[in-house]
């Protein structure tokens, strides 16, 4: 579904660096990325601001030319076949709409359609579905630009599917919505790939949709590739933690020497502690053992955050593993 070897882009920047003078510097963004992506697999992009991901979504969809190497996009090359690639794949941007602004819903539906050739019938049955599972009902005649954050996503997400593409790429899909939001739309993605088989591709910093959406990760250093291989793999590679965020009834002294665990962080005058568990530490005994310690009036786990797990990674490979 997606072949990409040796690829390559880079970009110039030029600086100022006197009153009539400016420096020329080419940067690689994406610096001799190979990888491949099967027919309905499910896949992250992952890596620290700046590493290459949304460079390297622009370089299969054919927004950006490659300076180097090469890339098949469901069998084509982007650059030279972008309008038959736009009937096979479809592309959602978290940060930027492809939504018409002014329009509600329901019209950008209907252009899509007409764009995509889909016909009447097939218009109105696909998005009478997508409707449905996405929840849109409410707000299919309200204008784009009146929509909050979340509604807008169900709805570029809508856009996106409208034509049934093979392979669905989403940039940031999740980011700045709220916690039962993002949960929505995920559980919504799964159920497309189970459905009808599309092949996800996704950028994110949300250790969430990784951990719900994709089966293999890629992370991205630099412009290059750093790891691909499942998650349980890479927390496995890092030995990145999950932390327990416990809240007390008051200020208490600082929770240190809890077996299983490691004290990070101690907030509030200690009212807040964050530990974090090591690697098969039961949190049925932490819990116990914390309680004995001071009375606990919430306690949460948080999963490893992306960009911990890829500064580590990084610390990591400067010792010999990538
Ligand atoms: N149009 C551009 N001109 C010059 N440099 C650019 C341009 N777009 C991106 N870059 C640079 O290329 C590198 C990779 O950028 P890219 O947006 O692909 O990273 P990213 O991994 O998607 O980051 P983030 O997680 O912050 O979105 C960065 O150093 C960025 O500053």
């Amino acid at each position: 579904m997606v072949e990409v070897r040796d690829l390559r882009r880079e970009y110039v920047v030029h600086r100022r660096t006197g009153r009539f003078r400016r420096e020329r510097t080419v940067r690689a963004a994406v610096d001799g990325l190979s990888f491949t992506i099967g027919a309905g697999e499910s896949v992250g992009l992952i890596g620290a601001n700046g590493a290459g991901k949304s460079t390297t979504i622009k370089l299969l969809t054919g927004i950006l030319v490659p300076t180097a190497g090469t890339v098949r996009t469901c069998g084509l090359e982007p650059v030279r076949r972008r309008r038959d690639l736009a009937r096979r794949v479809g592309v959602v941007f978290g940060q930027r709409s492809q939504l018409w602004w002014d329009l509600p819903l329901a019209d950008s539906f209907r252009l899509l359609g007409a764009i995509h050739r889909l016909g009447p019938a097939a218009v109105t049955a696909r998005t009478a579905e997508l409707v449905e599972r996405l929840d849109l009902a409410d707000f299919l005649t309200t204008p784009v630009r009146q929509l909050s954050l979340g509604q807008r996503m169900r709805g570029e997400v809508a856009a996106a599917l409208l034509h049934s593409p093979q392979l669905l790429l989403l940039d940031e899909p999740t980011i700045g919505l709220d916690v039962l939001s993002g949960e929505r739309l995920r559980v919504f993605l799964r159920e497309q790939r189970t459905e009808h088989g599309t092949t996800l591709l996704l950028t994110t910093h949300d250790m969430h949709d990784v951990q719900r959406l994709c089966e293999r990760v890629l992370v991205v250093d630099r412009g290059r590739l750093a790891y691909g291989g499942d998650l349980a793999g890479l927390v496995r590679r890092v030995g990145a933690r999950r932390v327990l965020v416990v809240d007390l009834d008051g200020p208490a002294p600082e929770l240190r020497g809890v077996p299983g665990t490691e004290l990070l962080a101690v907030e509030a005058g200690g009212a807040r502690q964050r530990l974090a568990l090591a690697e098969g530490a039961s949190a049925a005994q932490v819990l116990a053992a914390v309680t004995a310690r001071a009375p606990v009036r919430d306690l949460a786990v948080e999963e490893p955050d992306v960009e911990d797990v890829v500064r580590r990674l990084y610390l990591g490979a400067g010792q010999g593993g990538t």
